[in-house]
């Protein structure tokens, strides 16, 4: 393995890890031989890919290349291109996203963390399916937004940055929640940086939300096995992505969907984002709180993306086929982690 992978690996754990609740095992997991991850994930995307199963293995291989999104709170793509063309750092725009930056395959986020623009925090690096729940909230200046999980905050400073004081109209105000006190300091730290002085961070259960709050648009990027985001033969998903945990995080989501829509505004809307590619954190969740709430809908969220299995252009999102219309999952691919969003409208 290259010096360059083995960096890019110690990274994306280091994201992986953060973005799921600590959990231990202590019996050896199977692992499934092709793969070298665990065999109950290689079976549950088996059973519910089918014949994709193979084009999702082929994703958990792809070393991706460094992404970034501008900060539009502190700075311009015109900015940030010319002190990356001054470094000598190469990049390439998305078609869907105009904030989004993809680097050259040879720069490593190191090499970021040396640039004037990321010292600043006029760049925030993010995974490019990170991106999409923000774009299909849609948040309006002038509207109050949850967001109920938003540590280390690359969501949350993005919606603050998609929804700006306009004339005449306030930014979107956004209260941040977050159960870990460390990352909640992370969060604190990295909305400062960035310039999101429209956010306003709780400590909280965000299970434990009181009645009397109510929010225009609620972010649930909920914690989650981060099937979507494994490499082939990562060790560490060998322990921690266990079926004690995937069972954990079932009934967190649940719990969390089940309050982010209580305490939605009549007329408001809801994204519930994951960064796996397993139905029963995804379809099943989103399904069992709909029965739960009979005010509340699914609709589509309105992002771009092209068909997995079809002739594709990569610089689009794949989608996974799902059985929930107007959902997008997004299969692991070489410039995408697998994701799903999805949204739902509570009627006025
Ligand atoms: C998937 S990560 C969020 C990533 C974040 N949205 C971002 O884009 O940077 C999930 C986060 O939710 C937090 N969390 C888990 N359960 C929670 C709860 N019940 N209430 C609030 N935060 C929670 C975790 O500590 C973790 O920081």
């Amino acid at each position: 393995m290259s010096s360059r992978q083995r960096a890019h690996k110690a990274t994306t754990r280091a994201n992986r890890q953060a973005r799921r609740p600590r959990e231990q095992t202590h019996e050896p997991q199977t692992l499934d031989e092709q793969t070298g991850l665990p065999t109950h994930l290689v079976e549950a995307v088996r059973a519910s890919a089918g014949p994709l199963a193979d084009t999702i293995i082929a994703g958990w291989g792809q070393e991706r290349p460094v992404t970034m999104r501008v900060n539009t709170l502190r700075s311009s793509l015109a900015d940030v291109t010319r002190e990356l063309d001054e470094a000598g750092i190469g990049c390439a725009r998305v078609p869907w996203y105009a904030d989004a930056l993809v680097l050259a395959d040879d720069v490593r986020e190191r090499d970021v963390w040396g640039l004037n623009a990321y010292a600043q925090g006029k760049v925030y690096l993010q995974s490019l399916s990170s991106m999409l729940p923000p774009l299909a909230l849609r948040p309006q200046p002038g509207t109050d937004v949850l967001d109920m999980c938003a540590a280390p905050g690359g969501k949350t400073s993005e919606l603050a940055a998609l929804a700006p004081a306009r004339k005449g109209v306030r930014a979107a105000r956004v209260t941040a929640c977050e159960l870990s006190a460390p990352r909640a300091e992370k969060l604190e730290h990295n909305l400062a940086k960035l310039g999101a002085t429209n956010v306003q961070v709780m400590r909280v259960d965000a299970r434990r939300l009181d009645d009397w709050f109510s929010f225009d648009q609620v972010l649930l990027d909920a914690p989650c096995t981060g099937s979507g985001t494994v490499s082939l033969h990562d060790g560490h998903a060998a322990r921690y992505l266990t079926p004690e945990l995937a069972n954990r995080v079932e009934r967190s989501q649940r719990a969390l969907l089940d309050r982010g829509l209580t305490v939605l505004k009549a007329g408001g809307s809801l994204v519930y984002s994951t960064c796996s590619i397993l139905p029963r954190e995804n379809e099943d969740v989103v399904e069992w709180a709909l029965a739960r709430h009979a005010d509340c809908e699914l609709v589509d969220v309105a992002l771009p993306h092209a068909v997995a299995g079809e002739d594709t252009d990569d610089e689009a999102p794949l989608a996974l086929p799902n059985r929930l219309p107007g959902t997008l999952t997004v299969c692991p691919s070489r410039l995408y982690e697998g994701f799903f969003v999805s949204r739902i409208v509570k009627r006025g």
